[in-house]
This record gives C-alpha cells, structure tokens and sequence, in this order.
C-alpha cells in the first residue's frame, strides 16, 4: 500500500501540467537562480515525466532535473526557467542515486525511451505509486485520510515482464547520427552519418543509432539487427530523409509483434515509411529480412509530407498479409500497419481484467456499457460477451473500422461503434444510446474535455471507470467529477471508491490508473 503522506513533491498543477512547490515548500520568492548557473543538487522525487525533482538549499525553489534519481547528489546547471520552477541539466554526479541498478540497456544513458533502467524496478515501482497518491490530493482535492480509511488507493500492479514488453516500436532513419557528448562515441563505430534508432530526447532531428532495444520482441530484435547490417551499403542506393532538407527515402521502421491464433507463436509486421514509393529499392531490404522466419508481413507507408508521422497516405504490402494479430482476453484482433493496439499486450490483459473487476458486472448480461475513447474497441468487446449491449465512441475513423471489424471476428453482434469527437458533443449526445449502467471512459493525455465532464455530470450513470494515461489530467477530471466545477457552479455527484495504478511501462515515467466512480 503506498504511503499516503503527502510528499509536496507532486506535480501539483494539472491544468498546467507543469510541477510547482506546494504549500509545505514555499520557495523563496527572492530567489531564482540565473540561467547557466551551477547548483548543488539532491533529487528527492520523481515528478512530471519522470523527471528528477529537487529543491534548492535554503530557499525551497524547485528544480527540475531529467534523469536524476531519487537521492542522487549532482551537480546540475540551470537551463530554462519556467514560472515557479527551473530546469537544471545534469553535469556531474556527486553521489549515487538510492536502489541504484546497472542499466541492461547500453543506450539506457542516452535513450528517449527509458529513463529509469538504473533504478530498481522495486523503486520505480514506489515512485510512481506516490506520484499518483500526490497529484489525487493536491489535484484532485481529496484528502489522505478519505483516500486511507475507506481503503481508496491500491498497491500499484507491477508488470512482471520488465523487458520485451512492447509489442510495437517505431524507430527512425536519420541523416545526422547523434552521438551524446563522451558516451557511445568513444567505443562504437557511428558507421557514417546515418543513423536507424530513436530520436534523442527533446530533438526531432537528432536520431541515436539503436542495434538492440530491450522493449522489444526478440524476433523483432532479429529484423533490427538484420536491417542495420545493410541498409547503409552504398550499392542498395537508400537514404535516410533529412527533416530539414526534405530529401531522402527512408523515414521510419515501424516493427509490430503479434501472436498466429492457431499456433500461438509470435509473428511480426515490418512496416517501412518512406518518402515515395519505389518498390524495386525495397527489395533488398525485404530480401533480407525475409530470413527471419516469425516476419510475416512486409508493409509500406508511404509519406510524402513534410511531417515526421509513420502514417502514410498511400500502403503496399511488399511480402506476405496486410494485417498480423492478437489474442486479448480470449479474442482475436486484426492488427493492421496503422491500428492502434495496447502497447503491452500481457500488461493489456492485467489491465482489462481490473477493469471489468471494477464495473463489477451482474453476470445476468442486462447492462448497457458505454465504452468512451473506444479505440479499436478492445475494451468493450472483452465486455460484450457479459452484458446487454456495448456503444462505442471514438474519433478515428480508422479505429472505428478495426472496431467493427473485430467485433465481427469474433462473432460479436452486440456492440456498436461509432466515430465521433468527444471534444464536441452537444445536447442531443445522450439521445443516441439508452442510458448505461457503467461508463468506461479512457482518454488519452489530455483527459475529458469540459463538455464530456458536463454531460456525465447530469447522465448520472451508476458507475464510471475511468481508466487513464495520465494521472495528472485524470485527477483534474475526478475532481470535476466527484466535486464540482465551482466556477461553474456545477455540483459533482460521484464518490471515488477505488484507485488503482497499474504499471504498464517499466523504465518509462509512464503510468496508467484505473478509478471506480460510483454514484452518490
Ligand atoms: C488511450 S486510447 C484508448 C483506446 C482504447 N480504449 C484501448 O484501450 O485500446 C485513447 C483513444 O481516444 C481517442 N480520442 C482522442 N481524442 C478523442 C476525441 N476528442 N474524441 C474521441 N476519441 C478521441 C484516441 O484516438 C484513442 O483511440
């Protein structure tokens, strides 16, 4: 059970999305330290974006700090002030962090992807736990001994797949190798200039050659290396495309990995995007990773804009099936190149699992389940089989499509699915589907919109699941919920009986959370 003392180290505005001291750290209001000045530092949390936060001695400013660890002592330089607090890059650590771990990953120091390998899974675990507590009280307004005596907040679940856990990575071509400053440049080859990996953190011009990603899928891992091995070999005649140019061919490797219904084994889509497309140049490439026996789809998405995007406007299969798939609490799901699919397809199943544990089904299949920000419908369908009917809504229309497409794979004909956006619903909203008995509602990091907020508000449904990416935005939204809108003068009509963060993402500052609302 996470400790429910308030540790003032949140990320206390939600609205702004940006840390601040809180009431028990006043800072200073003489003090903020100059751009480009040196601080001795000692990161006592992790905040927003898993970033390391820290307090200035005497003064109580906070800083920033990504990458430092809890109870690392640094030396940091400021590099932006920001409202009440400053950022600090990290120049020189004094002494380690607490629950220190060496990195599996060589690229850990470096990476836009993981920013807490070396810290104990056990730790980040804490972390993110206390992160979530925070931000429900000083966000969303509720207080610990509401949050402790009627038994609120879960342990968060850890994931018990710390790595190989991703079922999708997207990687980029670059025509400018970033090498960190005395890091991968003195013991590795940069092989030219190009470079095949993930961007670096902040830059979307800047890519870090990547030969293995320790997310990913073994086999996928196979098709990285097969790729790196030739792509850059002057006689393919490939390039990588330059953002800022706008010349080049290729754009980014997306590699999925699914699950054969029949087999159970693991079978992986290969999706190049280009600028163009020009099939005969592919070959090679496609020739190569054929080799690798789990591919069994080759995609192309072709891109001609100037935008950095992985969805084409036009699509080739080069080798193989369109679309792989995969097996999520018992149904099948037709991945295409574009989908969306949960990232973490075990994690997925733990996840859903707790979510129909919270809408706490009658078992008699007479409800009405309003699945909000459907997706791909993955929600409601694992629902469907248990209750009345399932309403899907959702902007993409392509994700409508694979919603409507999977319900009919798996032989689902109570579920409706319907593209639309959340953001813009009027009055007659509530007219196109009985009343529900259970709302699921799962944005994505922006949480509810006002008008979303509103029409729960006065549905009045029994119970809401709000299942979210951002624990921030979601405390926001579960104040609204459970206590108004004083400003606008609207009463909340709900009581949070259960918050559960679930870890989704080792090594990332990611962090999901599932809240059971039920009507007061
Ligand atoms: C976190 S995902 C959840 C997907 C799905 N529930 C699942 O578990 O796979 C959020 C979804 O909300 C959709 N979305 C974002 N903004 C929206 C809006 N304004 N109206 C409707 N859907 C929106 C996104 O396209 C995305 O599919």
């Amino acid at each position: 059970m996470a400790s429910l003392s308030c540790s003032s180290l949140a990320d206390d505005s939600a609205r702004a999305q940006q840390p601040s001291a809180t009431e028990h750290s006043e800072p200073s209001k003489s003090y903020f330290p100059k751009r480009g000045q040196s601080l001795e530092l000692v990161c006592e949390s992790l905040a927003f974006k898993g970033k390391g936060l820290c307090k200035v001695a005497d003064t109580g400013f906070v800083v920033m700090c990504d990458r430092a660890l809890p109870g690392e002592r640094f030396i940091g330089r400021v590099t932006r002030k920001k409202g009440n607090y400053a950022e600090v890059s990290k120049v020189k650590t004094i002494s380690p962090h607490w629950d220190f771990v060496d990195a599996p990953c060589e690229y850990a120091s470096y990476c836009g992807g993981c920013k807490t390998q070396n810290l104990s899974y056990e730790a980040q675990l804490r972390a993110k736990e206390q992160q979530v507590c925070d931000l429900v009280i000083h966000v969303g307004k509720f207080s610990t001994e509401e949050l402790e005596s009627l038994n609120v907040m879960k342990p968060i679940v850890p994931c018990d797949i710390q790595f190989h856990y991703r079922n999708k990575m997207e990687f980029s071509f670059g025509s400018q190798e970033w090498l960190p400053r005395g890091s991968l440049s003195e013991k590795q080859d940069s092989n030219g200039s190009y470079a095949l990996g993930l961007h670096a953190p902040g830059f979307f011009d800047k890519v870090l050659n990547v030969n293995k990603c320790l997310l990913q899928s073994e086999p996928a891992n196979m098709v990285l290396a097969a790729i790196q091995e030739c792509w850059r070999d002057p006689q393919l005649g490939l390039s990588a495309y330059d953002v800022h140019s706008h010349a080049g061919f290729l754009k980014h490797l997306v590699l999925r990995t699914g699950r054969d219904v029949k087999t159970g084994l693991p079978e992986l889509m290969v999706n190049f995007v280009t600028s163009s497309y020009k099939p005969g140049l592919m070959k090679p490439l496609v020739e190569k990773i054929l080799s690798i026996p789990e591919v069994v789809s080759v995609m192309n998405n072709v891109n001609t804009s100037i935008g950095n995007t992985s969805v084409g406007e036009e699509e080739y299969t080069l080798y193989g099936k369109p679309s792989i798939t995969e097996i999520l609490r018992g149904l099948t799901f037709q991945i295409s190149a574009n989908s969306f699919f949960q990232t973490n397809t075990k994690q997925a199943e733990v996840l859903y699992r707790l979510i129909e544990d919270c809408a706490g089904l009658r078992g008699d299949g007479s409800e009405i389940v309003l699945d909000l920000f459907c997706g791909t419908g993955t929600i409601g369908l694992t629902l469907a089989r248990k209750v009345r009917h399932v309403y899907g809504y959702e902007v993409v229309a392509q994700a409508i499509a694979d919603a409507c497409l999977n319900a009919k794979l798996n032989g689902i004909n109570n579920a409706t699915f319907v593209q639309g956006d959340l953001n813009k619903i009027d009055e007659s909203f509530g007219n196109n589907f009985p009343k529900p008995d259970i709302v699921i509602t799962d944005p994505n990091r922006p949480g509810m919109h006002m008008k979303l907020i509103k029409f729960l508000l006065k549905l009045k449904a029994p119970c809401i699941v709000y299942v979210s990416c951002n624990p921030a935005t979601c405390a926001r939204d579960l104040d609204y919920l459970c206590h108004g809108v004083r400003e606008k003068n609207i009463k909340g009509c709900y009581t949070l009986k259960r918050l559960q963060p679930v870890d989704m993402f080792p090594h990332t500052p990611h962090i999901e959370c599932i809240c059971l609302l039920e009507l007061c």
